[in-house]
């Protein structure tokens, strides 16, 4: 099982994900799209991502503005894997 990040390699890691923040044991980031379809192109293409690896955010989508959160159910809380998708997450944003 994943191990739980604490406080400070949590801090550390948001360090590097500027537009992430921390709810408690998640952390999450609304992404503003140009449109609903952009929206959704966004969560079609996270959603291909978490599939891959096995790992999934709990999504909000609000015509055209998103949220993602992440957290590992299985371990309660915050480990590497949130923070390895959430960079992921960054970059499909980037790249539509
Ligand atoms: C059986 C399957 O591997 C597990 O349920 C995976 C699926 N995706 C997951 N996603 C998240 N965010 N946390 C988990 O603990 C998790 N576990």
């Amino acid at each position: 099982m994943a191990e739980l990040l604490n406080d400070e390699e949590i801090s550390d890691a948001l360090t590097k994900l500027p537009t992430w923040q921390r709810e408690g044991d998640s952390i999450t980031r609304t992404a503003e799209l140009a449109s609903f379809g952009q929206a959704m192109e966004a969560v079609n293409r996270v959603a291909e991502l978490a599939e891959s690896v096995n790992h999934h955010p709990d999504i909000d989508i609000r015509w055209r503005n998103v949220t993602f959160r992440l957290s590992t159910h299985s371990a309660g809380g915050l480990t590497a894997k949130d923070v390895s998708l959430a960079e992921q997450i960054d970059e499909t944003i980037d790249n539509l």
